[in-house]
């Protein structure tokens, strides 16, 4: 068995030791003076000393990995913690914690010029790192030495897990216990105590882990452990950041906006129990959280509303192909532009920038507005509903299982991986759509008698009109009937937006919270659960409807009914259980959002189509611009006094368009529709090249693309 004195290298006998410290131990005079100091203490407390070596190895491990502010649990004299304050840099930070301090020598931290870095609490060292999580929040920490009293050893790891950053590292003393660990016959509480948590390290796989025979055994874990995704990721950033004293000199919306300052918390207000952070750092990390939403969108908001038109208008010019990569291209700027912010901690100007140069090339609805044109060109009448509720589901089935693998990335990888490999999936879907994507897959045909459509396309001025206008009841050609459904159908979808959004916004918050307090894992843990609902639910959803034939009309009334029941359920939600039993309504609660396309496409002139689409995609944006940040303001202005305020708001929302709708179905029920001048559907077709060509029912000539310049005769194709 190993002796004591033996395993503190600057103290063995051994040879080898001897030697190894003769040519590696640099020693400062300072810390030469700490190790003779500690020396000449009662035995007991001579031998405490960390070891010389292990105290040399930490300062290289705090300078190769520049970590900043670092923790050593049992100061003694204060000879480790000063090699700490050595290595950090001029703004770095060791606390140090110990019961007592009798021996420690602040008078030899003076002289080696750390006293400042270093910050000595003296009082039990788990009331201290509690104290530590309250102040600086959960993973502010770079590096933590443990290396206390041995009983609450698994007491200082749980607690220092929480401390340290992701990728931090945690040093543990003592985990051979001078090799009492591996002799059954030692049962003292110490052996113990370090039995327990080396077993318990050994089965943890949020943490790589390394025991090192340094000293007595250091045993290092790398916490991998990653919080959130990106809102989860900036809540937590905030949450680390909370410095009471400095929170007068953050830019709140509150002083933006000059209202009165909530930072004056509720005392009373409820905080989530195992997060140790405090309530006031928490409901300031949801503050700062929705502040910095509220700002991103509204960096994005002028550029996203004017590229969606843009877009919109000259998506037949450009071609879907390039509008398509274009978009694309804006997300590969924002993951790049993330990529940095997080690495390099830069302000949170970038992630405005970030949110400001992909809304330069017009973001995800432009994206959404490109497919619904493919699926309604490619797509008869009678089939649109089914065929747009199809790729409704196929989409949120796609995105439930994306965010699913997200969960369990960000646990197992971290963000920098996930965010690296969503610009990898990017950049390869660029590819693929350059490469297999037909150019300019549809254009219009014009058919001999649409001299209607012929006009429309002469200016652009004409075609700004149009987009505008195209919902009005102005046409002469449009019956009452149709005018007035798409009126609705257009108030409706509105509505379903700004309820959705009223929903969402406050969700991930609402989860993170009181009383969920829900951590990275968990949120996986309900993503899965959700995924897998929603894949299952979508397609019975989606089943029965077909089976049962509903109208779009009552569809949407059957959704919105679902989507009220779901936000007021949510609302009330306490319990882990209720939030999870939300989810067996919630994958038909959205059907507004794909039918819109396809009920108005049954109102419209084909010719209609480009313009209607374009202008429902641009409410959307401005919509969801708007609306995301004033949800966002909502929340951190009434999340002091009621949490679920908004979710109620979305479920008195969501009233709007069932009532709209329920409207809806009885004018298309009871209205005659005398609109007889109205352009015949267009069939479509697949020619040769299988590009979809719509065919003006009637006419047996087809005009290709010019560049193409072929002419088709009907007959000879079928
Ligand atoms: C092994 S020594 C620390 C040696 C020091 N890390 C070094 O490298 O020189 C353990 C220290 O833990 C302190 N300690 C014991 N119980 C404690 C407690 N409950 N809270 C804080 N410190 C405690 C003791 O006072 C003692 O100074």
């Amino acid at each position: 068995m190993t002796n004591l004195v033996d395993i503190k290298s600057h103290l063995s006998n051994d040879p080898i030791d001897h030697y190894i410290m003769d040519h590696t131990f640099r020693p400062t005079a300072e810390q030469n003076e700490l190790i003779e100091y500690t020396r000449s203490l009662p035995e007991k407390f001579a031998l405490m000393i960390g070891s010389a070596d292990a105290a040399q190895f930490f300062q290289m491990l705090i300078r190769v990995s520049h970590f900043k502010r670092c923790i050593e649990v049992g100061t003694l004299s204060g000879y480790t913690s000063m090699s700490m304050a050595l290595a950090v840099p001029d703004d770095g930070l060791v606390v140090t914690l110990d019961i007592d301090d009798k021996y420690v020598r602040r008078d030899i931290w003076e002289k080696a010029g750390v006293a400042k870095k270093l910050d000595l609490r003296i009082k039990p060292a788990l009331d201290t790192l509690n104290e530590l999580l309250e102040q600086y929040g959960e993973n502010s920490f770079d590096f933590i030495f443990i290396d206390g009293d041995k009983p609450n050893y698994v007491n200082y790891y749980d607690l220092c897990l929480r401390l340290v950053r992701p990728n931090g590292l945690i040093a543990i003393d003592n985990t051979i216990y001078t090799g009492f660990v591996a002799d059954p016959s030692k049962n003292d509480i110490n052996t113990i105590t370090i039995r327990q948590l080396n077993d318990k390290i050994k089965l943890d796989q949020t943490v790589d882990v390394c025991q090192l025979r340094l000293g007595d055994g250091t045993t290092f874990t790398l916490y991998y452990y990653l919080a959130s995704s990106i809102g989860q990721y900036i809540y937590n950033y905030y949450l680390t950041t909370y410095n009471p004293s400095a929170v007068g000199s953050f830019q709140t919306l509150e002083s933006v906006s000059g209202m009165t300052t909530s930072l004056s918390y509720n005392k009373e207000f409820n905080q989530c129990k195992h997060r140790s952070s405090s309530a006031p750092a928490q409901q300031w990390a949801q503050q700062q959280s929705s502040n910095l939403f509220f700002y991103q969108t509204v960096a994005a908001s002028a550029p996203t509303i004017a590229m969606t038109y843009i877009l919109g208008l000259y998506t037949h010019q450009l071609g879907r192909k390039f509008v398509l990569i274009l978009t694309m291209f804006g997300n590969v700027l924002q993951y790049v532009i993330w990529l940095f912010t997080i690495h390099y901690r830069l302000p949170d100007y970038w992630w405005y920038i970030a949110a400001f140069v992909s809304s330069l090339v017009g973001g995800g609805n432009v994206s959404g507005f490109i497919l619904n044109l493919i699926i309604t060109d490619s797509t008869e009448e009678s089939e649109r509903t089914s065929k747009f509720l199809y790729i409704g589901v196929v989409c949120t089935a796609v995105g439930a299982f994306i965010s699913l693998v997200i969960g369990f990335w960000i646990e197992y990888r971290g963000f920098i991986d996930l965010y690296w490999t969503a610009l990898f999936l990017q950049l390869l879907t660029i590819f693929i759509v350059y490469r297999y994507m037909k150019s300019d897959s549809f254009v219009p045909v014009l058919s001999n008698n649409s001299s209607h459509y012929k006009k429309k396309i002469d200016s652009k001025c004409s075609q700004l009109i149009e987009i505008c206008t195209v919902f009005t009841p102005r046409h002469t050609y449009r019956s009452r009937k149709r005018s007035l459904s798409l009126i609705i159908t257009l108030i409706a979808f509105i509505f379903h937006i700004l309820a959705s959004l009223a929903f969402s916004v406050p969700f991930l918050w609402f989860q993170l919270n009181y009383p969920f307090c829900w951590s990275a894992k968990e949120i996986g843990y309900y993503n899965t659960v959700s995924s897998i609902i929603w894949c299952i639910g979508s397609v019975v959803g989606l089943k029965f409807l077909t089976y049962t034939r509903y109208s779009d009309a009552v569809i949407c009334c059957i959704s919105h009914i679902f989507f009220v029941m779901s936000a007021l359920w949510t609302s009330q939600a306490y319990y882990n259980w209720q939030l999870y039993a939300g989810l067996l309504i919630s994958p038909f609660t959205s059907y507004q959002g794909s039918l819109t396309y396809s009920i108005i496409s049954k109102w419209l002139e084909p010719s209609e189509i480009n313009s209607a689409y374009t202008f429902i995609t641009e409410i959307s944006t401005i919509l969801n611009v708007f609306g995301n940040s004033f949800f966002n303001y909502l929340y951190s202005v009434t999340v002091s006094r009621s949490r679920n305020f908004l979710i109620l708001v979305a479920a008195g929302l969501g009233l709007i368009p069932l009532v709209l709708n329920c409207f809806l179905y009885f004018v298309t029920k009871n209205l005659p529709d005398n609109s007889d001048n109205r352009i015949t559907e267009c069939k479509p077709i697949l020619i040769p090249d299988h590009m979809p060509i719509r065919v003006p029912v009637g006419t047996d000539t087809i005009l290709l693309p010019a560049s193409t310049g072929r002419k088709f005769d009907l007959h000879q194709m079928s």
